[in-house]
């Protein structure tokens, strides 16, 4: 294994990468903004082409479309596959990753353009910079480092590249069972590097928390109104909906739907000894997201409620007055946008229904004349994979000779919606192998990835691709 001239490669190249990432962010591949859906497609194709020009068999699948909420049709991304080798006499890993990204915009309080990725003292800032545009940059470019001082590639590499991740993979599900038997039959292992380091030490995250995401609309008036024209003879479909979001979640974070918190599956003895060995710091935690008070002050119930336990996030609220200045309207229709983390045991049906029936019942109580809307537009399951698994044993493997640690075994409290759909029709297990920093900001403004973090990684995955060809064909 010539680490030490691939490391080298890496260090010799290390502003071509950074010029790549560069030329991904500037695509703003927005899966949530129709609008932007044709700087989606293109950045399917500059995924396409770059793989493509590494020799890679590259195929763009069409996962057909996605209904909008106003019944109307829009072409989903394709999903970009690629395979570079097919021994038979080796290991087969699929790494997985996307491309698309959350909504930014300078006005949210960026210090920088979203879009154009700027170095701060060696950190890259931009959209989508660590989720996941610099992570999946680096597999291609741990390959193409193989490839360039002509290593063979001791496994077979695979890609599923897909463009809706962060709206919850909409139709990705189908094309994974629709290929089961073709693209996934050889596959032996899948590999996510969709997710952050917890401190600076770096990790392994053996479980994910999934997500149900639901729209609550609430419709009265046919129009806005003026709110001192007419505010004290309608009810308001605004205070309606405040009214039964606040019936969610108690000030403490008690979820107070029925049901919910009975699904949960308890704490282990294991489980509290392994996050209690977690190097985490609760004051650097706080002062980086910038609280003062923490919902829960020890570590364990922290780190527990962050990563294995339910929760209820509320994300915004549609037809509501948001902009800056004071425009007094009553609005006629508003839709909260809410989700609830799922963890170990719940189901995504029942949670849909527990949820549906409770807001009904809630609203029901409020003798409202306006009408409730509850609907669920995502319902991603948890995903949680067994530690002892010979793949982690690599993963522990390549981080030492990387970074000369014993990584950390962490969960992930987001979600990466279609890492139980590969573990339940493929059958293969799934690592998954962090490269973003504790401190990326992922999803918020000011987004990053380190220098450090993205060329390290890169010596990572071709590391860690060795150490996989050494897993024994038959023990697993
Ligand atoms: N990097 C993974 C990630 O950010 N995933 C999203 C996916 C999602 C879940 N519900 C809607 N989108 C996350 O928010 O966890
Ligand atoms: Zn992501
Ligand atoms: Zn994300």
């Amino acid at each position: 294994f010539q680490y030490t001239e691939l490391v080298q490669y890496v260090d010799n190249h290390t502003e071509e990468y950074v010029q790549a990432l560069r030329e991904w962010v500037a695509i703003e591949s927005d899966s949530s903004n129709v609008l932007k859906r044709p700087d989606l497609h293109r950045m399917m194709e500059t995924t396409a082409q770059k793989l493509r020009l590494m020799g890679g068999t590259v195929e763009l699948v069409d996962i057909g479309e996605q209904e909008l909420p106003d019944g109307q049709t829009l072409a989903l991304p394709k999903v970009v596959t690629a395979t570079f080798g097919t021994d038979p006499n080796k290991h087969t890993v699929c790494v997985y990753g996307h491309v698309d990204v959350q909504p930014a915009k300078l006005e949210d309080g960026w210090a920088t353009d979203p879009y154009n990725l700027t170095d701060i003292n060696g950190n890259l800032y931009g959209r989508g910079a660590s989720d996941n545009k610099a992570p999946v940059l680096a597999w291609i470019h741990a390959v193409e480092a193989y490839q360039a001082l002509s290593v063979e590639l001791p496994v077979n590499v695979k890609f599923v590249i897909e463009g809706m991740e962060e709206t919850g993979s909409n139709g990705l599900d189908a094309m994974i069972l629709a290929q089961r038997d073709t693209f996934f039959s050889d596959v032996d292992y899948i590999i996510i590097s969709d997710c952050g380091w917890i401190s600076s030490r770096p990790a392994l995250t053996y479980g994910t928390r999934g997500n149900c995401y639901f729209f609550a609309e609430v419709e009265g008036p046919k129009q806005d109104l003026h709110s001192g024209v007419y505010g004290g003879t309608v009810i308001e479909p605004m205070t309606d909906l405040i009214g039964i979001l606040d019936t969610l979640i108690s000030p403490s974070g008690k979820i107070l739907i029925p049901g919910i918190r009975e699904a949960v599956a308890p704490l282990s003895d294991e489980e509290w000894k392994m996050y209690q060995d977690i190097q985490f710091d609760m004051d650097s935690y706080k002062s980086k997201i910038g609280v003062t008070q923490l919902m829960y002050s020890n570590k364990v119930d922290l780190l527990a409620h962050r990563w294995r336990y339910p929760t209820v996030s509320v994300h915004g609220i549609e037809g509501a007055f948001s902009d800056p200045g004071s425009k007094t309207v009553i609005p006629a229709k508003v839709t909260a946008k809410f989700s609830i983390r799922q963890v170990p045991n719940m189901d995504p049906a029942m949670v849909k229904k527990q949820v549906t029936d409770y807001l009904n019942s809630v609203f029901a109580k409020r003798k409202s004349p306006n009408k409730l809307k509850v609907t669920m537009v995502i319902g991603a399951k948890p995903w949680l994979a067994d530690t002892q698994h010979p793949l982690y044993e690599a993963g522990k493997a390549a981080i030492k000779r990387v970074f000369d640690v014993d990584p950390d075994l962490i969960r992930e409290g987001g979600t990466i919606p279609i890492a139980r759909t590969f573990q339940d029709v493929t059958g293969k297990s799934i690592i998954m192998l962090p490269i973003g920093g504790f401190d990326d900001g992922m999803h918020s403004q000011n987004e990053k990835m380190s220098r450090y973090n993205y060329i390290e990684g890169t010596k990572l995955f071709i590391a860690y691709l060795n150490e996989v060809s050494q897993i024994n064909k038959t023990s697993v």
